[in-house]
């Protein structure tokens, strides 16, 4: 018996080293020397096999969880604070991962060599377990395309007038609200919460076709305890989860064990995960049944109705879970964060919020002020697709809110083929990061970067040039990526920004309590993060007089 015993752990052995010899140790050798030998700069501190990874586990560990963003403890520690080089190497375990840090990169990556780029198959593996195959992680093949085309259609036309009609309501309803809780009662209000749920209502509404789930809560296992949380609420801790989970030591040595959900922690989280599908699922059977029962009934379009209506492209009701779990991610949070950040960046700085307050005023309420009236009693009603259309310095302040503070920070793939960008030779199957909030912050693209400025979007403005007064870079504002996995809720974002902050505007002024903060200096953000961690910040609400100069 111990011969057996011997010849199992011999051959344990050997599998173990040549696991270590041909998988690791060989592939990272080849690596590092395919880049280095292009004189690209690396991450310091490449140990054999693990490369920066113990690293950067240590900076996530280190770093508070708000202010973490992929790399950029790394970047500041080895290139200081000036811009970082286009492209930086680190390796990764066994893998090189490039950084790119210049859009320059990304009119190749985008364009011409968009038909190569892909989603890396480590990250949906990884990812998965959330989103399961959804379109987010899925290749680019034929299949996601199709899913593609029917859920961007919930985006277009009646489908898009529909769902307008049910953000009106929503806004409408949320004023009320604010007014009650915050106004009357003369209490803090805090920005994120409110927004979160705001966002997080038309979300449901626009995913599932319901408003009232937002109520909902569900059992959720921490540490051994059973406690009701909110469904959104859930999902947010399982993404922080999914997240930080990668920074393990453990994964460090066996990178495999990442597959495995192995830890207390870990069986928690997929039960947790199988809670919220479950739940997921029970909405999926029961509008089935409706749908049975009147095959007409569509009252907003919502994506999920929308699916049903496919089955050829939605075969299963887990396929349809990854879309809707992907959605309510994608969108509520990325719009949460935008509109929360633009509301505390619009009070750090007046005369932009007073440009806005004039367009407001002259675009969009002059009718409701045409009496000089001191207030708007329902902003919602001057609001419809036309009118908004028009809010061009809206656009602008959104857009710049999106440039400091992009809610998605960065975004990676490989290619299918070696490409050459930006002069670098990429190996297929290299992964690559799409460093954005580095981008955004580029010195070479953009004049004073640190600045809220939003006047730098108007394209006969000198501020929309670059520091040395050549025209910018087309995709140095790169917030919902490009080329052919550019953010499919882009357009409807945009739209529900222009009737949340305007309605909101229109009633009420907000003004942050953070006595730290002098008025006119950067405020703290609430940071693009913020996906995986919720910061208070506490806002005064008055209702805002229309009869004095704003
Ligand atoms: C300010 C708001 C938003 C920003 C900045 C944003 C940004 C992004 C980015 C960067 C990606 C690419 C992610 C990656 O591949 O790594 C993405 C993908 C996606 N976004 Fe958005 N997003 C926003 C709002 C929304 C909304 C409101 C929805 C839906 C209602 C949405 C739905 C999606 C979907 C479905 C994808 C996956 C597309 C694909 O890979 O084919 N997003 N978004």
């Amino acid at each position: 018996m111990w011969d057996y015993v011997l010849l199992g752990l011999k051959t344990l052995g050997v599998l173990v080293l040549l696991e270590v010899i041909l998988i690791r140790f060989i592939p990272f050798c080849l690596g590092y020397r395919h880049y280095s030998k292009q004189g690209l700069p690396f991450f310091q501190g490449v140990l054999p096999f693990v490369g920066n990874y113990l690293r950067l586990v240590r900076l996530m560990q280190e770093v508070p969880r708000q202010e973490f963003v992929p790399f950029g403890p790394m970047i500041k520690q080895d290139f200081g604070s000036a811009h970082p080089p286009e492209v930086i190497v680190s390796m990764m375990q066994q893998q090189p991962v490039l950084v790119l840090n210049s859009a320059k990169s990304l009119t190749e990556l985008y364009v011409t060599k968009n038909r190569f780029f892909e989603k890396d198959p480590i990250g949906a593996i990884q990812f998965g377990s959330l989103f399961g195959q959804s379109i987010v992680l899925a290749p680019s093949d034929e299949v996601w395309a199709k899913k593609r085309k029917v859920l961007g259609s919930a985006f277009y036309k009646e489908k898009l007038f529909k769902m307008v009609g049910v953000i009106r309501e929503i806004v409408r309803e949320k004023i009320v609200e604010i007014e009650k809780e915050y106004v009357e009662k003369r209490y803090e209000m805090d920005v994120v919460s409110e927004m979160g749920d705001l966002h997080m209502r038309i979300i449901l509404m626009t995913a599932f076709g319901l408003t009232d789930l937002h109520q909902v809560k569900l059992p959720y296992i921490e540490g051994g305890v059973t406690k009701q949380m909110k469904v959104a609420d859930i999902l947010r801790q399982l993404t922080s989860y999914m997240i930080f989970r990668a920074g393990r030591y453990m994964f460090a040595v066996i990178p495999y064990m990442m597959f495995f959900y192995y830890s207390k922690e870990d069986r928690e989280y997929m039960a947790n995960i199988r809670t919220v599908r479950n739940f997921c699922l029970s909405i999926i059977e029961r509008r089935r049944k409706n749908l049975a029962a009147s095959p007409n009934e569509d009252k907003c379009g919502d994506i999920l109705t929308i699916m049903l209506q496919q089955p050829s492209v939605f075969a299963t009701n887990d396929s349809m879970i990854d879309e809707i779990i992907t959605f309510f991610l994608a969108g509520s949070f990325t719009l949460k964060t935008t509109n929360s950040n633009l509301l505390m960046y619009l009070d750090c700085n007046p005369k932009v919020y007073s440009t806005l307050m004039g367009e407001l005023r002259e675009t969009v309420f002059c009718e409701a002020l045409k009496n000089g009236g001191s207030r708007i009693e329902d902003p919602i009603a001057s609001l419809s697709i036309e009118s908004v259309e028009g809010l061009r310095y809206f656009s602008q302040c959104f857009y710049e809110t999106l440039r400091l503070e992009p809610p998605t920070v960065a975004s990676g793939g490989i290619f299918t083929e070696d490409q050459e960008v930006c002069g670098v030779k990429i190996r297929k199957h290299d992964f690559f990061v799409i460093n954005m909030q580095q981008m955004h912050h580029d010195r070479t693209e953009w004049q004073r970067p640190s600045d809220f400025i939003p006047e730098r979007f108007d394209s006969l403005n000198p501020l929309s040039l670059r520091p040395d007064g050549a025209k910018r870079h087309p995709l140095a504002f790169n917030p919902f990526i490009g080329g052919k996995r550019i953010c499919l809720g882009k357009t409807f974002a945009e739209i529900v920004a222009k009737f949340v902050v305007p309605a909101l505007l229109g009633r009420f002024k907000f003004e942050h309590v953070d006595t730290d903060i002098p008025k006119g200096i950067k405020p703290k953000i609430i940071q693009n993060l913020n996906q995986v961690c919720d910061p208070i910040v506490p806002m005064q609400v008055s209702i805002v007089d229309w009869s004095k100069k704003i």
